[in-house]
C-alpha cells in the first residue's frame, strides 16, 4: 500500500532520554475510518507516543507523516491546527462555562489577528454546536454548567470540544477510565459513529472497551512494537499474553 492511502504513517520512530529508549524503533499506520487502540504494561511508552504525535515530545530518530505533513520538525500548536486533537486522561473543560459555551469556545476562528477577527456566521457556529452536542449525548444539557456534568458528561464535552474543529485525527488517552459500564457503551457507540471521517487513536487498558471499539490494536512493550492486528490476533498471541494479557 503506498503512504498516501494513510492518515497517519509513523516510521521508525525513536525517542531516547539520556540514553533510556522510552520508544524504540515503532513503526505505525493508521488508515482513514480506523480506530486504533494502543495497549501494554505500565511504562510501555504509550503516552509517549501520543506526545510524539502532537509534539510535545520530539523524537530522537524517526518520521511521523500526517497526510503531507512531517509533524517530527513542527511546532505542537500547528500540529493542532493541521487536524490533529489530543485528550488527556482528565477531562479539561471550563468549569464555569455552560456546555453551549464549551463548544463554542472550541469553534476554530481562524488565525492570527486577521483569523480570530472574521468570525464565522452564528448560523454555521449554532449549526455546528448543535450537531456536536447530539453526537455527545448532551443536546438536552446545553445551558448547564460545566461543572454540574457528571465525570462521563464532562469526557465526552471534550471529545466534542476537539471535535469543534473537526480533526482528521483524534487521539484519545483512556477515554472510559471512571465511567459507568452504560457510559463506557455510549461511548465505544460514540468512536463508532466520529470515526467514519477521521482515525482515532487511542491508549487503553479496559480490555472489554478495546474489544468493542478497535479495528487493529498495537502492543508496546518496552518502548518496542511488540505485536500489532485484530483483537483476536492480540489475544492469542503467545508473547502479549506472557508480558501483558496474562498479568
Ligand atoms: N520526559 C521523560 N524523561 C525521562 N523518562 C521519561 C520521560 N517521559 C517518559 N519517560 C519514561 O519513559 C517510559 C515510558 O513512559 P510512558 O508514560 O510513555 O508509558 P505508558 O505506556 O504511557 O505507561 P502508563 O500505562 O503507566 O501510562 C517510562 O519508563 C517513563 O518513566
Amino acid at each position: 500500500m503506498s503512504l498516501k492511502e494513510y492518515v497517519l504513517s509513523i516510521e521508525n520512530l525513536t525517542v531516547s532520554f539520556d540514553g533510556f529508549k522510552a520508544v524504540d524503533d515503532v513503526s505505525l499506520y493508521l488508515e482513514l475510518g480506523e480506530v486504533h487502540v494502543i495497549i501494554g504494561p505500565n511504562g510501555a511508552g504509550k503516552t509517549t507516543l501520543l506526545d510524539l504525535i502532537c509534539g510535545k515530545t520530539k523524537p530522537t530518530e524517526g518520521s511521523i507523516q500526517f497526510g503531507k505533513h512531517e509533524l517530527t520538525t513542527m511546532a505542537e500548536q500547528h500540529i493542532v491546527q493541521k487536524g490533529v486533537g489530543r485528550k488527556f486522561q482528565t477531562p479539561s473543560i471550563y468549569p464555569a462555562l455552560s456546555v453551549y459555551e464549551n463548544l463554542e469556545v472550541s469553534y476554530p476562528r481562524g488565525r492570527g489577528v486577521w483569523g480570530a477577527l472574521a468570525f464565522q456566521s452564528d448560523e454555521k457556529l449554532e449549526n455546528r454546536i448543535e450537531e456536536v452536542a447530539k453526537m455527545i449525548y448532551l443536546e438536552d444539557w446545553l445551558d448547564v454548567q460545566g461543572d454540574l456534568l457528571s465525570h462521563g458528561q464532562k469526557q465526552w464535552l471534550e471529545i466534542g470540544m476537539l471535535l469543534m474543529s473537526d480533526p482528521l485525527l483524534l487521539m484519545l488517552d483512556e477515554p472510559v477510565a471512571g465511567m459507568s459500564v452504560d457510559e463506557r457503551n455510549k461511548t465505544a457507540d460514540l468512536l463508532g459513529r466520529i470515526c467514519k471521517d477521521r482515525s482515532v487513536l487511542v491508549i487503553e487498558h479496559d480490555m472489554k472497551f478495546t474489544r468493542d471499539i478497535a479495528h487493529r490494536v498495537t502492543v508496546l512493550h518496552q518502548g518496542k512494537l511488540l505485536a500489532e492486528g485484530t483483537m483476536d490476533d492480540i489475544e492469542s498471541n503467545e508473547k502479549v499474553i506472557e508480558v501483558y494479557l496474562g498479568h
